[in-house]
């Protein structure tokens, strides 16, 4: 970072203590903005920087529930609205212990330039809960959404905050969420969240948009390069939502998955991991170190992440901060030749210097896990016309809008003297398209 970067995250640091995650993601965004600044002295005068890292609001709650024994618990809430310049605010919420304010803010501050991108007047919001879903029964589940919007209903709405789902937040419980909302208002607002079932105003492909979408990105990736899918070998980290799909549409490629993971371990089979299977392990609640027992020739290998097994295309698709230098050292040395971020900066900042030192094609989620989001932009617009699109009109559209991203990440990057730097070109891209927005609703 130069001086004057360095002083503006010196000065977040000291505003936001103990956010390590948040800290992280501002300090990529800005070292990847200084070909910027040097252009356009006019975003220093109006400190649009210091605008732009300040979140517009931050709601903290309580969460008070009962549990199947009749115990009373307690949880904490959070939702954080980061920018509004360029629509509502708009992100997933996250159920997840580890989840504090600094890992909202992170996310919620990615989102800005995640829906920048995608062009579809997106603002930029995230939140979540401390809750841990894992072991819980359906009726807990549920009680505890309904207690969580019981607080949360006031402050969003479809002209103003609309949330979707992330880590341990799917359709069921965007489901829950939704009935409390609706129940409380008086209101069926089915813009008021996305991701929702099919039934209750849902949109066909947004539980397989952010994998999809991934794939679709890379694809576009590697075409730059004069290569494609076909015959690669592939290593996927999760084994939720992101990952899942990531793995069926790089399947329909041509490519080959040998190993997912979740937070206890990685599955590697030799013979191609079976999705069929994982869906049959995730339907009846059975973890993935039962996928052995299923296919012979399989392992699962505790306490390990995938990355060194070696692999032409690798997709973290967990978590943040799951991908660190040495194990970037080792897919490299392996003969990686793409990587695309299926979830939010699952790279850490020295394993991206290492992909980027290696002259590896590296797509930053920002961008390549735009198709969620870009998706749920498609599920507001039907239920804003009470309409529904079918599978593969909504599929062609997520398509198409992975290859402007990408085209504008590619394009971006070599205008501001950094070709092939997908990362400078989201961050530059999404920046420019907020900054201008800032600037014409005024200095506020
Ligand atoms: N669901 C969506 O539409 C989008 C999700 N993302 C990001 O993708 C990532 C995955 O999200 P989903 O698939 O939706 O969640 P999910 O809850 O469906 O799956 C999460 C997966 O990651 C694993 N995991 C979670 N925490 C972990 C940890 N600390 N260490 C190792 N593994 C861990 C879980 O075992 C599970 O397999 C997250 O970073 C999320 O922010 C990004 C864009 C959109
Ligand atoms: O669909 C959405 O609104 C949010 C998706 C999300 O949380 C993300 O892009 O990280």
């Amino acid at each position: 970072m130069n001086p004057d970067t360095a002083r503006i995250h010196e000065e977040i640091v000291r505003r936001n203590p103990a956010e390590p995650e948040f800290h992280q993601a501002v300090a990529e965004v800005l070292s990847s903005l200084e070909p910027v600044l040097a252009r356009r002295t006019d975003l220093r005068e109006l400190r649009l920087l210091e605008r732009l890292c300040e979140p517009e609001r931050q709601v903290m709650f309580r969460v008070g529930w009962t549990d199947d024994h009749g115990i009373p618990q307690l949880n904490r809430g959070y939702r954080v609205g980061f920018s509004s310049a360029l629509g509502p605010y708009k992100g997933g919420l996250r159920f997840h212990p580890s989840v504090t304010l600094g890992t909202v803010k992170f996310l919620a501050f990615e989102q800005i330039f995640k829906n920048a991108l995608t062009g579809l007047g997106l603002g930029a919001g995230k939140g979540g809960a401390d809750f841990d879903p894992a072991g819980r029964s359906d009726g807990e589940v549920m009680r505890f959404c309904q207690a969580f919007m019981t607080e949360l209903y006031r402050h969003i709405g479809p002209h103003t905050d609309v949330p979707a789902g992330d880590i341990g937040v799917g359709a069921r419980e965007l489901g829950y969420l939704f009935g409390q909302y609706k129940r409380i208002t008086n209101r069926f607002d089915a813009g008021t969240l996305t991701g929702k079932a099919l039934a209750i105003g849902g949109s066909h492909v947004r539980t397989e948009a952010t994998g999809y979408g991934v794939v679709y990105f890379l694809d576009a990736m590697l075409a730059a390069r004069g290569d494609n899918l076909e015959g690669k070998t592939a290593v996927v980290s999760g084994c939720g939502n992101v990952a899942l799909y990531a793995m069926a549409k790089l399947h329909d490629s041509g490519a080959t998955v040998f190993a997912c993971s979740d937070s206890t371990g990685t599955l590697h089979d030799p013979a191609g991991v079976r999705l069929d299977v994982l869906h049959e392990l995730k339907a009846t609640q059975r973890k993935v170190d039962a996928y052995p027992h299923l296919v012979p020739g399989a392992r699962f290998v505790p306490g390990i992440a995938p990355w060194d097994i070696p692999c032409d295309i690798a997709v973290p698709a967990a978590t943040q901060n799951e991908l660190d230098e040495p194990a970037a050292i080792t897919l490299t040395k392996n003969g990686l030749r793409a990587l695309a971020e299926g979830a939010n900066m699952p790279c850490t900042p020295a394993a991206i210097d290492v992909f980027r030192d290696a002259g590896i094609a590296f797509a930053p989620g920002k961008a390549a896990n735009a198709g969620g989001v870009a998706t749920s932009a498609l599920e507001m617009q039907q239920n804003s016309t009470r309409d529904r699109w079918g599978f593969p009109t909504v599929d062609q559209r997520l398509a198409a809008i992975m290859r402007d991203i990408h085209d504008t990440c590619l394009a971006t990057a070599d205008q501001y003297g950094r070709p092939g730097d997908y990362e400078a070109g989201a961050n530059i891209a999404g920046f420019l398209t907020v900054a201008d927005a800032m600037i014409t609703l005024g200095v506020a």
